[in-house]
Protein backbone atom coordinates (compact mmCIF):
# COMPACT_ATOMS: atom_id res chain seq x y z
CA UNK A 1 0.00 0.00 0.00
CA UNK A 2 1.33 3.66 -1.31
CA UNK A 3 -0.41 7.04 -0.86
CA UNK A 4 -0.68 9.47 -4.04
CA UNK A 5 -2.47 12.47 -3.89
CA UNK A 6 -4.69 12.53 -7.30
CA UNK A 7 -5.60 15.72 -8.86
CA UNK A 8 -8.04 16.66 -11.38
CA UNK A 9 -7.26 20.17 -13.60
CA UNK A 10 -10.03 20.94 -15.72
CA UNK A 11 -7.42 23.20 -18.02
CA UNK A 12 -3.92 22.79 -19.31
CA UNK A 13 -2.08 25.70 -17.08
CA UNK A 14 -3.32 24.10 -13.87
CA UNK A 15 -2.30 20.86 -14.76
CA UNK A 16 1.27 22.15 -16.23
CA UNK A 17 1.56 24.06 -13.09
CA UNK A 18 0.49 21.12 -10.99
CA UNK A 19 3.57 19.07 -13.29
CA UNK A 20 5.95 21.46 -12.43
CA UNK A 21 5.32 21.63 -8.12
CA UNK A 22 6.59 17.77 -7.92
CA UNK A 23 9.44 15.59 -9.32
CA UNK A 24 7.64 13.20 -8.65
CA UNK A 25 4.31 13.88 -10.06
CA UNK A 26 2.66 12.17 -13.45
CA UNK A 27 0.45 12.38 -15.83
CA UNK A 28 -2.44 9.94 -16.60
CA UNK A 29 -4.53 10.01 -19.65
CA UNK A 30 -6.66 6.93 -20.29
CA UNK A 31 -4.82 4.88 -18.17
CA UNK A 32 -4.48 1.88 -19.83
CA UNK A 33 -0.95 1.51 -19.55
CA UNK A 34 -0.37 3.96 -16.39
CA UNK A 35 -3.00 2.18 -14.35
CA UNK A 36 -1.24 -1.64 -14.54
CA UNK A 37 2.31 -0.08 -14.12
CA UNK A 38 0.99 1.31 -10.68
CA UNK A 39 -0.68 -1.67 -10.20
CA UNK A 40 2.25 -3.65 -10.46
CA UNK A 41 4.44 -1.13 -8.40
CA UNK A 42 6.84 -0.15 -11.23
CA UNK A 43 6.30 3.91 -10.81
CA UNK A 44 5.36 4.99 -6.49
CA UNK A 45 4.40 8.93 -8.31
CA UNK A 46 3.72 11.34 -5.50
CA UNK A 47 0.87 12.72 -7.27
CA UNK A 48 -1.26 11.72 -10.11
CA UNK A 49 -2.26 14.02 -12.46
CA UNK A 50 -5.41 13.19 -14.20
CA UNK A 51 -5.44 14.65 -17.78
CA UNK A 52 -9.19 13.56 -18.25
CA UNK A 53 -10.96 16.75 -17.73
CA UNK A 54 -8.95 18.97 -19.58
CA UNK A 55 -11.08 19.59 -22.44
CA UNK A 56 -8.99 21.79 -24.39
CA UNK A 57 -6.60 18.96 -25.06
CA UNK A 58 -9.35 16.55 -26.41
CA UNK A 59 -11.23 17.17 -30.37
CA UNK A 60 -10.03 16.75 -33.98
CA UNK A 61 -10.39 19.77 -36.56
CA UNK A 62 -8.84 20.08 -39.95
CA UNK A 63 -6.12 22.53 -40.08
CA UNK A 64 -2.93 23.70 -42.36
CA UNK A 65 -4.02 21.45 -44.92
CA UNK A 66 -3.70 18.61 -42.52
CA UNK A 67 -5.98 17.52 -39.05
CA UNK A 68 -4.60 18.46 -35.65
CA UNK A 69 -5.50 15.81 -32.72
CA UNK A 70 -5.79 17.02 -29.42
CA UNK A 71 -4.11 14.25 -27.17
CA UNK A 72 -6.69 12.75 -25.38
CA UNK A 73 -8.69 12.23 -28.07
CA UNK A 74 -9.76 8.44 -27.47
CA UNK A 75 -8.75 5.77 -30.55
CA UNK A 76 -12.38 5.22 -30.93
CA UNK A 77 -13.01 8.70 -31.49
CA UNK A 78 -9.87 9.04 -34.57
CA UNK A 79 -11.32 5.75 -36.09
CA UNK A 80 -14.83 7.41 -36.05
CA UNK A 81 -14.19 10.89 -37.13
CA UNK A 82 -15.46 11.84 -40.43
CA UNK A 83 -12.67 14.16 -40.71
CA UNK A 84 -9.95 11.91 -40.16
CA UNK A 85 -11.43 9.32 -42.50
CA UNK A 86 -11.94 11.49 -45.06
CA UNK A 87 -8.69 13.21 -45.06
CA UNK A 88 -6.44 10.68 -43.67
CA UNK A 89 -8.72 6.93 -44.29
CA UNK A 90 -5.35 4.97 -43.11
CA UNK A 91 -5.00 6.77 -39.61
CA UNK A 92 -8.59 6.10 -39.18
CA UNK A 93 -7.89 2.59 -40.26
CA UNK A 94 -4.79 2.18 -37.67
CA UNK A 95 -6.72 3.38 -34.65
CA UNK A 96 -9.83 1.30 -35.50
CA UNK A 97 -7.09 -1.59 -35.40
CA UNK A 98 -5.69 -0.94 -31.79
CA UNK A 99 -6.27 -3.43 -29.00
CA UNK A 100 -10.03 -4.17 -28.46
CA UNK A 101 -12.82 -1.93 -27.98
CA UNK A 102 -12.40 -1.02 -24.47
CA UNK A 103 -8.44 -0.31 -25.24
CA UNK A 104 -9.84 2.71 -27.88
CA UNK A 105 -12.64 4.40 -25.84
CA UNK A 106 -9.84 4.59 -23.38
CA UNK A 107 -6.82 5.00 -24.92
CA UNK A 108 -5.46 8.34 -25.87
CA UNK A 109 -3.28 9.39 -28.72
CA UNK A 110 -1.07 11.28 -26.47
CA UNK A 111 -1.03 8.62 -24.23
CA UNK A 112 0.59 6.27 -27.04
CA UNK A 113 3.09 8.25 -28.03
CA UNK A 114 4.02 9.96 -24.81
CA UNK A 115 4.85 6.01 -23.53
CA UNK A 116 6.02 4.81 -27.03
CA UNK A 117 6.00 1.13 -26.22
CA UNK A 118 8.02 -0.52 -29.28
CA UNK A 119 5.07 -2.22 -30.17
CA UNK A 120 2.40 0.50 -30.49
CA UNK A 121 0.97 1.22 -33.86
CA UNK A 122 1.01 5.57 -33.58
CA UNK A 123 4.49 5.82 -33.50
CA UNK A 124 4.56 4.52 -37.50
CA UNK A 125 1.87 6.94 -38.39
CA UNK A 126 3.74 10.03 -36.52
CA UNK A 127 6.53 9.06 -38.22
CA UNK A 128 5.87 8.21 -41.94
CA UNK A 129 3.14 11.48 -41.81
CA UNK A 130 5.96 13.12 -40.53
CA UNK A 131 3.59 14.26 -38.08
CA UNK A 132 4.73 17.48 -35.22
CA UNK A 133 4.32 16.72 -31.60
CA UNK A 134 2.51 19.67 -29.84
CA UNK A 135 3.52 20.31 -26.32
CA UNK A 136 3.01 23.32 -23.63
CA UNK A 137 5.88 24.27 -24.64
CA UNK A 138 7.55 23.54 -28.10
CA UNK A 139 6.95 22.05 -31.51
CA UNK A 140 8.76 18.61 -32.00
CA UNK A 141 9.29 17.16 -35.74
CA UNK A 142 8.53 13.65 -35.25
CA UNK A 143 12.07 12.52 -36.21
CA UNK A 144 12.64 13.81 -32.77
CA UNK A 145 10.50 12.39 -31.12
CA UNK A 146 10.84 9.02 -30.46
CA UNK A 147 14.21 8.72 -29.13
CA UNK A 148 14.08 4.70 -27.96
CA UNK A 149 12.52 2.24 -26.41
CA UNK A 150 9.77 3.96 -23.90
CA UNK A 151 11.45 7.03 -24.06
CA UNK A 152 11.15 10.18 -26.23
CA UNK A 153 12.07 13.76 -26.22
CA UNK A 154 9.95 14.96 -24.00
CA UNK A 155 11.02 16.69 -20.67
CA UNK A 156 9.60 15.86 -17.23
CA UNK A 157 7.31 19.02 -16.85
CA UNK A 158 6.41 18.50 -20.52
CA UNK A 159 2.63 18.07 -21.65
CA UNK A 160 1.93 16.74 -25.13
CA UNK A 161 -1.47 18.99 -26.42
CA UNK A 162 -1.71 17.87 -29.77
CA UNK A 163 -0.37 16.09 -32.61
CA UNK A 164 -0.18 17.43 -36.36
CA UNK A 165 -0.45 15.10 -39.43
CA UNK A 166 -0.20 16.40 -43.09
CA UNK A 167 -2.23 15.16 -45.44
CA UNK A 168 -0.54 13.09 -47.61
CA UNK A 169 -1.04 11.97 -51.72
CA UNK A 170 -1.24 8.49 -49.95
CA UNK A 171 -0.61 6.37 -47.24
CA UNK A 172 -1.35 2.81 -45.48
CA UNK A 173 -1.18 1.09 -42.59
CA UNK A 174 -0.28 -2.56 -42.47
CA UNK A 175 0.61 -4.85 -39.45
CA UNK A 176 0.96 -8.58 -38.50
CA UNK A 177 -0.29 -8.14 -34.91
CA UNK A 178 0.07 -10.05 -31.58
CA UNK A 179 -3.55 -12.42 -31.92
CA UNK A 180 -3.51 -11.54 -28.28
CA UNK A 181 -2.94 -7.84 -27.76
CA UNK A 182 -3.00 -6.72 -31.15
CA UNK A 183 0.34 -4.79 -30.67
CA UNK A 184 2.05 -5.25 -33.79
CA UNK A 185 5.24 -7.71 -34.26
CA UNK A 186 5.67 -6.02 -36.69
CA UNK A 187 3.73 -2.82 -38.30
CA UNK A 188 4.77 -0.51 -41.56
CA UNK A 189 3.30 2.94 -42.62
CA UNK A 190 4.09 4.29 -45.72
CA UNK A 191 2.97 7.55 -47.12
CA UNK A 192 4.02 10.08 -49.78
CA UNK A 193 3.29 13.18 -49.64
CA UNK A 194 4.53 16.17 -51.49
CA UNK A 195 6.17 13.42 -53.96
CA UNK A 196 8.91 12.40 -51.06
CA UNK A 197 8.17 8.76 -49.55
CA UNK A 198 8.69 7.84 -45.52
CA UNK A 199 8.69 4.37 -44.51
CA UNK A 200 8.46 4.01 -40.68
CA UNK A 201 8.43 0.58 -38.94
CA UNK A 202 6.91 -0.35 -35.58
CA UNK A 203 7.42 -3.63 -33.32
CA UNK A 204 10.76 -4.88 -35.05
CA UNK A 205 13.03 -3.04 -32.87
CA UNK A 206 13.66 -1.54 -29.41
CA UNK A 207 11.93 2.23 -31.49
CA UNK A 208 10.08 2.93 -34.24
CA UNK A 209 12.39 3.72 -37.16
CA UNK A 210 12.46 4.72 -40.75
CA UNK A 211 13.43 1.98 -43.23
CA UNK A 212 15.37 4.50 -45.79
CA UNK A 213 16.65 2.15 -48.10
CA UNK A 214 12.92 1.67 -49.05
CA UNK A 215 12.04 5.38 -49.14
CA UNK A 216 14.76 5.41 -51.98
CA UNK A 217 13.11 2.28 -53.74
CA UNK A 218 10.13 3.65 -53.27
CA UNK A 219 11.05 7.21 -54.51
CA UNK A 220 11.85 5.82 -58.16
CA UNK A 221 8.66 3.49 -58.32
CA UNK A 222 5.92 3.57 -56.33
CA UNK A 223 5.20 -0.18 -56.33
CA UNK A 224 5.33 -3.29 -54.00
CA UNK A 225 7.99 -4.89 -56.49
CA UNK A 226 10.24 -1.88 -55.94
CA UNK A 227 11.13 -3.67 -52.46
CA UNK A 228 12.39 -6.75 -53.79
CA UNK A 229 15.76 -5.41 -53.36
CA UNK A 230 15.86 -2.96 -50.53
CA UNK A 231 17.91 -4.88 -47.80
CA UNK A 232 16.61 -4.83 -43.99
CA UNK A 233 19.56 -5.82 -41.14
CA UNK A 234 18.01 -8.58 -39.00
CA UNK A 235 20.97 -8.21 -36.71
CA UNK A 236 18.71 -4.22 -35.27
CA UNK A 237 16.19 -6.23 -34.81
CA UNK A 238 14.11 -7.89 -31.40
CA UNK A 239 14.45 -11.60 -31.08
CA UNK A 240 11.73 -12.87 -28.52
CA UNK A 241 9.04 -15.02 -27.90
CA UNK A 242 6.96 -13.27 -30.19
CA UNK A 243 9.41 -13.84 -33.26
CA UNK A 244 12.88 -14.56 -34.21
CA UNK A 245 14.82 -11.12 -35.84
CA UNK A 246 14.55 -13.16 -38.82
CA UNK A 247 11.24 -13.61 -39.16
CA UNK A 248 10.76 -10.22 -38.24
CA UNK A 249 12.99 -8.90 -41.34
CA UNK A 250 10.72 -10.84 -43.51
CA UNK A 251 7.81 -9.77 -42.07
CA UNK A 252 8.84 -6.06 -42.36
CA UNK A 253 9.20 -6.37 -46.27
CA UNK A 254 6.10 -8.68 -46.47
CA UNK A 255 4.16 -5.60 -44.66
CA UNK A 256 5.97 -3.33 -46.54
CA UNK A 257 4.69 -4.29 -50.00
CA UNK A 258 1.32 -5.33 -49.21
CA UNK A 259 0.97 -1.35 -47.64
CA UNK A 260 2.26 0.10 -50.83
CA UNK A 261 -0.12 -1.83 -52.95
CA UNK A 262 -3.28 -0.51 -50.37
CA UNK A 263 -1.80 2.90 -50.97
CA UNK A 264 -1.76 2.82 -54.27
C1 LIG B 1 -4.80 -4.95 -23.60
C2 LIG B 1 -4.16 -3.81 -24.36
C3 LIG B 1 -3.99 -3.90 -25.72
C4 LIG B 1 -3.38 -2.87 -26.43
N1 LIG B 1 -3.21 -3.00 -27.78
C5 LIG B 1 -2.61 -2.01 -28.47
C6 LIG B 1 -2.43 -2.10 -29.87
O1 LIG B 1 -2.85 -3.05 -30.55
N2 LIG B 1 -1.78 -1.08 -30.49
C7 LIG B 1 -1.32 0.03 -29.82
O2 LIG B 1 -0.74 0.92 -30.42
N3 LIG B 1 -1.51 0.15 -28.49
C8 LIG B 1 -2.14 -0.82 -27.81
N4 LIG B 1 -2.35 -0.68 -26.47
C9 LIG B 1 -1.92 0.60 -25.83
C10 LIG B 1 -3.11 1.57 -25.70
O3 LIG B 1 -3.70 1.75 -26.93
C11 LIG B 1 -2.75 2.96 -25.16
O4 LIG B 1 -2.40 3.83 -26.19
C12 LIG B 1 -1.60 2.99 -24.22
O5 LIG B 1 -1.78 1.99 -23.26
C13 LIG B 1 -1.55 4.37 -23.51
O6 LIG B 1 -2.75 4.49 -22.78
P1 LIG B 1 -3.37 5.86 -22.35
O7 LIG B 1 -3.59 6.74 -23.51
O8 LIG B 1 -4.52 5.54 -21.48
O9 LIG B 1 -2.19 6.57 -21.50
P2 LIG B 1 -1.80 6.32 -19.97
O10 LIG B 1 -1.67 4.88 -19.71
O11 LIG B 1 -2.68 7.10 -19.07
O12 LIG B 1 -0.36 7.01 -19.97
C14 LIG B 1 0.75 6.39 -20.61
C15 LIG B 1 2.01 7.21 -20.36
O13 LIG B 1 1.96 8.43 -21.09
C16 LIG B 1 2.07 9.57 -20.22
N5 LIG B 1 1.14 10.57 -20.76
C17 LIG B 1 -0.18 10.39 -21.00
N6 LIG B 1 -0.70 11.48 -21.59
C18 LIG B 1 0.32 12.36 -21.73
C19 LIG B 1 0.42 13.67 -22.30
N7 LIG B 1 -0.65 14.30 -22.86
N8 LIG B 1 1.63 14.29 -22.28
C20 LIG B 1 2.73 13.67 -21.75
N9 LIG B 1 2.69 12.44 -21.19
C21 LIG B 1 1.49 11.79 -21.20
C22 LIG B 1 1.71 9.05 -18.84
O14 LIG B 1 2.35 9.79 -17.81
C23 LIG B 1 2.23 7.62 -18.90
O15 LIG B 1 3.62 7.60 -18.64
C24 LIG B 1 -2.95 -1.70 -25.75
C25 LIG B 1 -3.14 -1.59 -24.36
C26 LIG B 1 -3.74 -2.62 -23.66
C27 LIG B 1 -3.96 -2.47 -22.18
Amino acid sequence: MYNFTYHRPKSLAEAAALLAQSEDAKLMAGGQTYLPTLKQRLAQPSDIIDLGAVAELKGIKEEAGGITIGAMTRHADVAHSEVVRRVIPALAALAEDIGDPQVRHRGTIGGSISNNDPAADYPAAVVALNATVRTNKREIPADQFFTGMFETALERDEIVTAVHFPKPEKAAYVKFPNPASRYAVVGVFVARTGGAVRVAVTGAAPCVFRWTEAEQALGSSFTPSALDNAGIDADNLNNDIHASAEYRAHLVKVMAKRAVEAAA
